[in-house]
């Protein structure tokens, strides 16, 4: 008869596992048959999925016990810990407790125990360990039970100094608000080194690495400003025969040089002739006579005086040879204007930085890859988010996917990344979860450091900010862990992650700017500075920019990214200010277009 069986029902239906009782909901008794034991076993594990699987018996020195033997080869880890606290409170009851063999692991999602079979050692196994029990479960499901999350708070405290000795805890030192925070990233950005490229859209966004001082003249000939006449300007108005035509780079003249009482047909742009002093506009003359077949005009008489030099650019007029037509320092914009100016000549440029970017969680999955998402997982929307902002912000972004919540693939995937790029920028794992795995991955495995690990600003409370020693003076990888939530990846990218980018790219100025703005409706406070999404419009009557909100700003809820424009800079709430009225002027950081 099965006795030990209904004693461990009873023990962990009065247990309380956050706060709701163990619940046991499937029991069976199996034959000493080390293949019914590893069948029911493995089945309770892999297609019911349950928390906890206890066997009780075979665990003795008889011929029959063969449970561990049975049970062992199912475990993908073994749980030496619990076998040892089983064993050690037995045995301090009664020696003979040395003649148990039990044996504890882990399949899947699932603890496997095997206790002795007499009710009284079943039971004194179990107690032994039935503290730890819910906070194993939670870690092995991957939840964050209560004390999973007191074991955190310690491991991650904030602490002001970075300090490898303090034990195995993880401490991050921790960066109190965003302005110091900034501060170490952009120490961090030193601006990469100048390369030198040829003149064309790619130069967009680009900055100038040195000055640019114009080879050659522009224009490099006396180029005619209209179209109509080159004259001998002192000749006057008169009735003049047309001896050539110079029409863009060709020219036809019947001598080397246009004499006194002659005209040329010149067009736009086109080399005026050597004796031409002057051009007259087309409109300013008539035609006398034309060639028989009325192609080639023979005589045109010109109406006005015109002086010297009339409508002519001369030779380096535009850009004279030797100028600065370009400094260090420039932003090279869509505009168009610099690149134009540039089109004669070659450029150097600061390197613009090549980021990677990568998503981590078991739960995430790339929207592209399938249309049905499973329970419990999500869509990957901050990869697609953050190369769209890198593209509109002029930077090549290097696709690394979607890691899972596993400290040897995500090591593998940083390390291969952190060869190919400046920057690297990852989504989720910031914060303390146990499944939070990227601040030891990167500071144990990579050997990173870790120069602040959390924030006093929301959104981006956990976001993360290292740095990795380059190999032969190359220059340091910048590393962002930022927060898995898609709006705080996305506000705290163009927070933190884009004044880097810019600042490496050779910008001399590397914040977005910042423009004052009214507020439409009352603001809540929150207890940490806040960037609050909002779209802000410039009010012609009013002439100011007011600021309204885009609802609710959960750090989930992407709409509250959509149409926004800008980040309002709100301050802590405080006691005195719990929130700020209608028509208060904040600081609006625009990270869009202005409509
Ligand atoms: N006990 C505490 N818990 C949390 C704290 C805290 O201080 N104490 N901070 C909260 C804050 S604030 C944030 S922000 C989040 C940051 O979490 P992680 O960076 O660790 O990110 P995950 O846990 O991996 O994911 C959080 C959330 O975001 C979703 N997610 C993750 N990746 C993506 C993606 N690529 N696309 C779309 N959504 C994504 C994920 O499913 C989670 O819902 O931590 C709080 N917790
Ligand atoms: O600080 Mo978290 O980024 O608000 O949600
Ligand atoms: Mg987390």
């Amino acid at each position: 008869m099965d006795l030990s069986g209904p004693v461990l029902k009873t023990l962990f239906s009065e247990t309380s596992h956050s706060k709701k009782p163990f619940r046991v909901i499937k029991t069976k008794i199996v034959k000493d048959d080390s293949f019914e034991i590893q069948k029911s076993v493995k089945d309770w594990c892999d297609v019911e999925n349950l928390d906890l699987v206890v066997t009780t018996g075979g665990t003795g020195f008889g011929v029959r016990d063969v449970t561990p033997e049975a049970v062992q080869p199912l475990f993908e880890k073994s749980c030496t810990g619990i076998t040892h606290a089983m064993i050690k409170a037995s045995l301090e009851k009664t020696v003979f407790a040395a003649l148990s063999r039990p044996v504890c692991g882990i399949r899947g999602n699932t603890i496997i125990l095997t206790v002795p079979g007499s009710p009284k050692g079943a039971k004194e196994n179990i107690q032994a360990i039935l503290n730890v029990l819910p906070h194993a479960i939670d870690l092995v499901r991957g939840e964050t039970g209560e004390n999973v999350h007191a074991q955190l708070r310690v491991e991650s405290h904030e602490c002001v100094h970075h300090d490898h000795k303090h034990g195995d805890k993880h401490q991050y030192s921790s960066t109190s608000l965003f302005g110091p925070a900034l501060n170490i990233i952009t120490e961090h950005s030193n601006t990469l080194s100048p390369i030198k490229v040829p003149v064309d859209e790619n130069l967009i966004g680009m900055v100038l690495a040195e000055d640019v001082v114009a080879r050659l003249p522009v224009p490099g000939y006396r180029a005619s400003i209209l179209d109509g006449y080159a004259v001998v300007a002192s000749d006057g108005p008169g009735i003049y025969p047309v001896v050539g035509v110079s029409i863009a780079n060709t020219s036809h003249l019947p001598a080397d040089k246009l004499l006194p009482g002659q005209i040329a047909r010149i067009t736009t742009g086109g080399p005026v002739p050597p004796g031409a002093t002057a051009v007259v506009m087309v409109e300013d003359t008539t035609l006398i006579r034309a060639s028989a077949d009325g192609l080639q005009e023979e005589s045109v008489e010109i109406h006005v005086q015109v002086n010297d030099g009339a409508n002519i650019r001369e030779i380096g007029s535009d850009t004279s040879v030797g100028s600065i037509v370009a400094r260090k320092g420039e932003l090279l914009s869509a505009v168009g204007g610099e690149i134009g100016v540039l089109a004669s000549v070659g450029v150097c440029v600061y390197r613009r930085p090549v980021i990677g970017v990568l998503s981590t969680g078991n739960e995430v999955i790339d929207h592209k890859n399938t249309l049905e998402l499973k329970y419990g997982q999500i869509f990957d929307s901050n990869r697609p988010t953050l190369f769209s902002i890198a593209k509109a912000t002029g930077f090549e972004v290097k696709d690394f996917g979607i890691v899972d919540d596993d400290p040897k693939e995500l090591e593998k995937t940083l390390n291969t990344a952190l060869t190919q790029v400046d920057v690297l920028v990852s989504t989720g794992g910031v914060s303390m979860g146990e499944l939070d795995l990227f601040k030891p991955t990167l500071e144990k495995s990579l050997g990173a450091t870790i120069h602040f690990g959390r924030v006093k600003m929301k959104p981006g409370k956990p976001t993360t900010f290292a740095t990795l020693s380059g190999t032969s003076g190359a220059p340091e990888k910048l590393i962002f862990g930022l927060p898995g939530n898609p709006v705080s990846a996305t506000v705290t990218f163009y927070l933190f992650v884009l004044p880097a980018l810019r600042k490496l790219a050779g910008y001399e100025n590397w914040n977005s700017p910042i423009l004052p703005a009214e507020l439409t409706d009352k603001l809540s406070l929150d207890p940490r500075p806040e960037y609050h999404r909002a779209v802000i419009s410039f009010d012609h009557s009013k002439g100011k920019f007011m600021a309204t909100s885009t609802g609710h700003q959960i750090s989930s809820r992407m709409l509250s990214l959509r149409s926004c424009n800008a980040l309002l800079k709100l301050p802590e709430k405080t006691d005195q200010c719990k929130e700020l009225d209608k028509g208060s002027t904040v600081d609006a950081i625009l990270i869009g277009q202005l409509s």
